[in-house]
């Protein structure tokens, strides 16, 4: 049978905006303020999908959230019809409005963590949604999540969803941006790195001094027991503390693999040595670790730059692709180190790069706007085949951004009642489109 990895994108939504609301995300704090443009952004969340689904990829799409969120603002306190409701939060507590507004569930990595059923016991492939306690914004994405994945991938036979795991801090869990998953080929049980920042019940443990740490090795452990991996397929690595408090809040920042390659910086985890000699003892296959000196690319260059967000991909013909933020061919360091990769030898042969700046400037690069799911071919067919982009859904999609989107938004319009008619009306069209059914709070 045959078997890939598909990459489902996030479809950036209409309130796209920059409220500075990720303390420890450098980009999010530094363009506070920033006028957005969601419609561009959206474009060019589309582009960078397509261009994967001409490459031969299983390109898919998933849908963005309700907001404004009402029934939130409602839940805390503000009352009336929507018009008060905004007007009142935008008057009394803007920040808690902000929170309400943000378009973050276009950064899909953080949508869930996800096991294929080659890892699996049972057999299935296991979707836990993140449930995002560090930051109130993102805390309040996990219903929908689990609404919209169980719409996508809506074949009990194939696929298990579970539920977020309990909100609290000690159960901080950011979804794919801090597991990854090392294999021979897509289909064959792999060994999954889970990447944590903290241990919660442990205060002797190494932790970051400045910024959140927002992994916890208890909900890494605890998606392990749900999704029924075995000991054998399973790494725990800690990432460095020092790193995070230079802004790298998501070991997605830092580190990515793909089947055996394994690409990181020299100071992206703890006990590295003993780390990748048990990832060996763990994978009977040949394997590259790809780490990045220092000395080569500074942990600032690589946070601005992002050149570990990047997605290495296999290509139809068996060779590896980097698709890379053009933010990696702005940074002197970075560029000279890609151009040197490609003479190394390593399964990696090309870099392709894409222009994503509007997410980029809230800290989100081409890694954040996926969520990677490996299929066999019977799994892929399992899948809500209107959620799979090909030439018709891009151009549907497209034409829906031109018809819905703003291309100029302020944290001030994010008030503006008009802004909830909109999102509602093109969310409304978008779950016929992709045939999802009544997934957001409004319709149900
Ligand atoms: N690395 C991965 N996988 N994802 C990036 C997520 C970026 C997101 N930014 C934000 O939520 C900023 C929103 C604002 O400031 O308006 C975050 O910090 O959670």
């Amino acid at each position: 049978m045959k078997h890939f990895e598909a990459n489902f994108d996030g479809l950036v939504g209409p309130t796209h905006n920059y409220a500075g609301l990720s303390f420890g995300n450098v980009a999010s704090l530094n363009n506070a303020a920033l006028v957005s443009n969601p419609k561009a952004a959206a474009k060019q969340g589309l582009q960078k999908a397509k261009a994967l689904a001409d490459l031969g990829m299983i390109q898919g799409m998933l849908a963005p959230q309700e907001r404004p969120d009402l029934n939130t603002l409602r839940r805390i306190g503000f009352s009336g019809s929507n018009t008060q409701v905004l007007q009142q939060a935008a008057k009394t507590a803007p920040a808690l409005l902000n929170a309400c507004c943000s378009a973050s569930s276009m950064w899909t990595a953080n949508a869930a963590t996800v096991s294929p059923s080659a890892d699996t016991r049972d057999g299935k492939l296991h979707f836990t949604p993140a449930n995002l306690v560090d930051k109130l914004h993102r805390s309040i994405e996990p219903v929908t999540t689990g609404r919209i994945l169980t719409a996508t991938f809506n074949d009990p036979h194939y696929f298990h969803h579970h539920n977020h795991l309990p909100e609290h801090n000690s159960f901080g869990d950011e979804g794919a941006a801090n597991h990854t998953r090392l294999c021979q080929e897509y289909g064959h049980a792999g060994v999954e790195l889970f990447v944590y920042g903290q241990e919660a019940t442990n205060p002797n443990a190494p932790r970051p001094q400045k910024y959140p740490a927002r992994q916890t090795l208890e909900a890494s452990m605890a998606i392990a027991r749900l999704h029924q991996l075995e000991e054998d397929n399973c790494v725990f690595i800690q990432q460095n503390p020092d790193v995070i408090d230079q802004g790298v809040f998501h070991n997605d920042v830092i580190a990515v693999g793909n089947q055996n390659v394994l690409f990181y910086h020299e100071q992206a985890f703890l006990n590295t040595q003993a780390k990748l000699d048990e990832i060996r003892r763990k994978l009977d296959t040949e394997l590259f670790f790809i780490e990045v000196p220092t000395a080569k690319v500074a942990i600032n260059d690589a946070v601005k730059s992002y050149l570990f967000n990047t997605q290495i991909i296999t290509l139809p013909s068996g060779e590896m692709a980097i698709i890379a933020p053009t933010d990696c061919q702005e940074n002197p360091a970075v560029y000279a180190y890609l151009n040197e990769l490609l003479t190394l030898n390593t399964p990696i042969k090309q870099v392709l790069y894409f222009d994503v700046k509007q997410s980029m400037q809230n800290g989100g690069g081409p890694a954040c706007l996926r969520l990677r799911v490996a299929m066999n071919e019977r799994e892929v067919a399992a899948v809500n085949q209107h959620t799979l982009l090909n030439d018709a859904l891009f151009a549907r999609l497209n034409a829906w951004v031109d018809k819905h989107y703003r291309d100029r938004l302020s944290t001030q319009d994010l008030a503006d009642p008009q802004l909830v008619i909109e999102s509602r009306t093109a969310l409304d069209e978008l779950t016929q489109i992709m045939k999802l059914g009544s997934v957001y709070p409004f319709q149900r």
